[in-house]
């Protein structure tokens, strides 16, 4: 099944409501479950990654089985190994093919007992849950955020707290910034210093908590102001000082021509029709963008150059290969400089005959190539129910504000 999507005969205007943050939500979960707390997570996300984490931590089960969701597997395979008991936990095919051996012998070398299913290093798990005695770990940075945002989450209900000494070079590390904002928010001091975080034995604070809106999510409506001819959306809900490393794609969507504003009758984006020549950025701390601001830059004839994006290989899918491969689709030829790299020197060749994006059971790719819709008569997006992962009301939001939306 795909969708076919056109774009309104007028100008986009209106206003979005941005749908809550996964990352945060998740995070607040774990910390609600660790510190037994019934207190309201309000605007708790009501997305598939977030679903499956409340339905895990609510189950009567000892099997789990979280799907796509990367967040929820880090998080609750260091929570579930401090949780007595014997537990199991799989996810997706692609799931299985996501590395997990640095968080599993971070998590070993403290005394937690986990175990491989079936391929070393990958999920499915076995959890035997018990009393975690140690106090400090080394791993490395360079693989995924998420292991170290799991041991963090767990830190302060270890008997002698946890010192984690990170190897190498640090990727997604506005990640690891938000866990410890949010933890703050709970209660919780910490030390980051160089490549070294403390977290002491503490409680965490039993309280109520509003999650904040995603700007991964509104990174898409920018995309649709980038390519469209004009317009104004107010979107709602986010914060200008967000906890969320996304949010610095207001300066780089600046190079696209989107201005933000901040009014009192909320936030809006607007063209300015101010382009760079060439983008050139690094995604290091923002890797879920780099989707987006491929398709736009390409679609707006921005030749790009992007560094940073070593983690994009073992994310939902392998999203380097992913996007050369759709782009060449529409005839941008697009390469890989060196490993984690993505450029593009403003090379067309001829378009595919009939064109359907496939998105690899990656929300991302079904979003950030949506708003290719603004600038050809029509776009084709395969599997386009993929956007539940983070953002279920995504295709109802783009018909509120005058898109087509027919099924194919
Ligand atoms: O901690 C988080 O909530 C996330 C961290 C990032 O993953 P990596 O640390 O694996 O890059 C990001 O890509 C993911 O969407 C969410
Ligand atoms: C990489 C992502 O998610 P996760 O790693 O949590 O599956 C994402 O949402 O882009």
């Amino acid at each position: 099944m795909h969708y076919t999507i056109s774009k309104p005969e007028k100008n986009i205007d209106g206003k979005i409501t941005i749908p809550s943050s996964k990352s945060i939500s998740n995070r607040v979960q774990i910390i609600n479950a660790l510190s037994y707390s019934f207190e309201p997570i309000k605007n708790l996300s009501t997305c598939d990654d977030s679903k499956v984490m409340q339905e895990v931590l609510f189950s009567n089960t000892n099997v789990f089985d979280v799907g796509h969701a990367g967040t929820s597997m880090r998080f609750l395979t260091a929570y579930l190994s401090k949780i007595l008991g014997e537990w199991t936990l799989t996810g997706s095919d692609r799931m299985k093919e996501r590395p997990i051996s640095v968080l599993v012998d971070a998590l070993n070398s403290l005394g937690a007992q986990i175990s491989y299913l079936e391929k070393e290093g990958y999920p499915p798990l076995k959890v035997l849950g018990s009393n975690i005695t140690g106090k400090e770990v080394e791993l490395a940075g360079n693989t995924s955020s998420q292991y170290i945002s799991a041991l963090l989450l767990i830190a302060p209900t270890l008997e002698n707290g946890l010192r984690i000494k990170l190897q190498g070079k640090v990727v997604s590390r506005s990640y690891i910034d938000m866990t410890l904002k949010i933890m703050e928010e709970f209660g919780i001091q910490s030390e980051f210093k160089g490549n070294e975080i403390y977290v002491a034995k503490q409680p965490y604070k039993v309280m109520p908590y509003t999650v904040e809106a995603d700007w991964s999510g509104a990174s898409y409506w920018y995309a649709f102001m980038a390519l469209a001819p004009k317009g104004k959306l107010y979107l709602d809900g986010l914060r200008k000082n967000s906890f969320q490393g996304d949010s610095g794609l207001v300066e780089v969507f600046e190079k696209l021509g989107v201005k933000t504003n901040f009014s009192k009758k909320g936030m809006y984006i607007e063209q300015t029709n101010e382009v760079c020549k060439k983008l050139v950025f690094d995604f290091i701390d923002m890797p879920d963008l780099a989707q987006t601001f491929a398709v736009v830059a390409a679609l707006k004839n921005i030749p790009f150059h992007f560094k940073g994006l070593e983690t994009l290989k073992i994310k939902e899918t392998n999203r380097i290969a992913a996007l050369i491969d759709e782009l060449a689709k529409l005839g941008y030829v697009l390469y890989e400089p060196q490993e984690g790299e993505l450029a593009w020197d403003g090379e067309k060749k001829d378009e595919s005959d009939e064109i359907i994006i496939e998105t690899y059971h990656d929300h991302r790719m079904a979003m950030a190539f949506a708003p290719i819709a603004m600038v050809r008569p029509e776009i084709k997006i395969a599997d386009p129910m993929v956007v539940n992962k983070s953002y279920p009301n995504f295709w109802k939001q783009l018909q509120e504000v005058g898109f087509l939306i027919n099924q194919g």
